[in-house]
C-alpha cells in the first residue's frame, strides 16, 4: 500500500495510534505526559501549576518558570500556570474571603492527581486530571474559608496547544462567591519584541495608576514598563501575542470574560525573592484569563466550568 498519501488521521484496519505516556515522579511530585510526536507537559502536584509545556517536538518551551521557583509547597511556584482561587488580589474586606491570603489558596496547596484518558483514535492527546476538595484543605485555610466545595483542574496537551479547564462544584447547601483566574506566564524571546492583539478598545483597571479605569486606545499593545492591567469583559475570546510581528500565542478564553496583563519589569522583578534571573521579566509575560469583575455566585450544588486553550504558534 502507498501511505505517502495517507492522512496522518487514517489507519490501516488493526493499527493503533501510538500512544502519548504518562510519568508520575514521586521525588520530584510531578506528573507528566508525552505525545508521540515528542510534546510535553508536566504539572507539580502542589498547586496543581503547570511547570514546563513544550511543543516543536519537545523542542520549544512555552511557559517561564523563575530558577528560584520554590517547589516545595511553602510558596507559590513563581511561574508556570499558577491557579488564583477563590479570591484575585489582595482579599477585600467584609467577604467571606477576606482572610485568604493574596490569589487564595489554590496555588499554595497540594492537589490530588486523579487519573489521565488518552485518545488513540484521530490525533493524539492526554488529559491530566487533578482534584482539590475542602476536606482535604490544611487547618489554616479551611478555617478561613469554611465552605463545601469540589475543584477539578483538567490539563490537556494535544497537537493543538495546551487546554486547562477548571470545574468547581458548590458541594454545600447554601450559595457561595468566588473568583478564577489561571495565572500563565508565557515565555518570550524579547519582551522589546512582544506585542498583544485582542484588547483594543478595551476596558482596563490599571494598578500601575492607582487602580484607576482606562480604556486602551490601540488595537496593539507593546510592554515597555511595568504593566499591571485588568481588562473586564473583554468581547474578543482570543489574545495574541506576536514577537517581532509574527504569531507566538493565541491565547483563547472558555466562559470567562476577563484577561491580566501582567510584567514586573525591573524594580517589581527586583523586589521578588523567588524571581530569578533579575532580567528574567524580558522573558517573559503573564497574560491571565479569569472572572475577576465581582464574583461568581454558585449555588449549592451547582457547577461551573472555566478555562483557556493555548496553541503556541511556533
Ligand atoms: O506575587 P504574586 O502574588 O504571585 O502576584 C503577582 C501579580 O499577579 C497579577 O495577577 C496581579 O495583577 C499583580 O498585581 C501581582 O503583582
Amino acid at each position: 500500500m502507498d501511505r505517502r498519501h495517507k492522512p496522518s488521521n487514517i489507519l490501516p484496519p488493526g493499527e493503533k495510534l501510538p500512544a502519548a505516556t504518562v510519568d508520575i515522579d514521586e521525588k520530584r511530585q510531578t506528573v507528566s505526559a508525552t505525545l508521540p510526536n515528542g510534546d510535553t507537559v508536566e504539572v507539580l502536584l502542589y498547586g496543581a501549576t503547570v511547570t514546563s509545556w513544550k511543543n516543536g517536538g519537545g523542542k520549544t518551551e512555552n511557559v517561564w518558570v523563575s530558577e528560584k521557583a520554590i517547589w516545595d509547597g511553602s510558596k507559590p511556584v513563581r511561574g508556570g500556570i499558577p491557579i488564583v482561587f477563590p479570591n484575585f488580589g489582595p482579599p477585600i474586606k467584609d467577604h467571606a474571603t477576606s482572610a485568604l491570603p493574596q490569589h487564595g489558596f489554590a496555588r499554595n496547596v497540594r492537589w490530588e492527581f486523579l487519573g489521565s484518558e488518552k485518545s488513540e483514535s484521530g490525533t493524539s492527546s492526554v488529559k491530566l486530571d487533578f482534584g482539590l476538595y475542602s476536606s482535604a484543605l490544611p487547618a489554616k485555610f479551611r478555617e478561613a474559608w469554611p465552605l463545601d466545595f469540589g475543584l477539578v483542574y483538567s490539563v490537556t496537551l494535544s497537537e493543538e496547544g495546551l487546554r486547562t479547564i477548571m470545574t468547581v462544584r458548590n458541594e454545600g447547601s447554601s450559595a457561595f462567591e468566588f473568583q478564577f483566574l489561571l495565572h500563565t506566564y508565557l515565555r518570550v524571546n524579547d519582551i522589546s519584541q512582544t506585542t498583544i492583539n485582542g484588547l483594543g478598545s478595551e476596558t482596563y483597571i490599571d494598578k500601575v495608576l492607582n487602580a484607576t479605569k482606562h480604556e486602551q486606545t490601540t488595537p496593539s499593545l507593546s510592554i515597555t514598563g511595568e504593566v499591571d492591567r485588568a481588562y473586564i469583559g473583554v468581547k474578543q475570546d482570543t489574545t495574541s501575542v506576536l514577537e517581532g510581528g509574527s504569531p507566538r500565542f493565541d491565547v483563547i478564553r472558555d466562559n470567562l470574560s476577563d484577561t491580566v496583563v501582567w510584567n514586573p519589569w525591573i524594580e517589581k522583578a527586583k523586589g521578588m525573592g523567588d524571581f530569578a534571573p533579575q532580567d528574567g521579566y524580558k522573558n517573559m509575560l503573564c497574560v491571565e484569563v479569569g472572572a475577576i469583575d465581582g464574583w461568581q455566585k454558585l449555588e449549592g450544588g451547582d457547577a461551573w466550568e472555566g478555562g483557556q486553550l493555548i496553541k503556541s504558534l511556533l
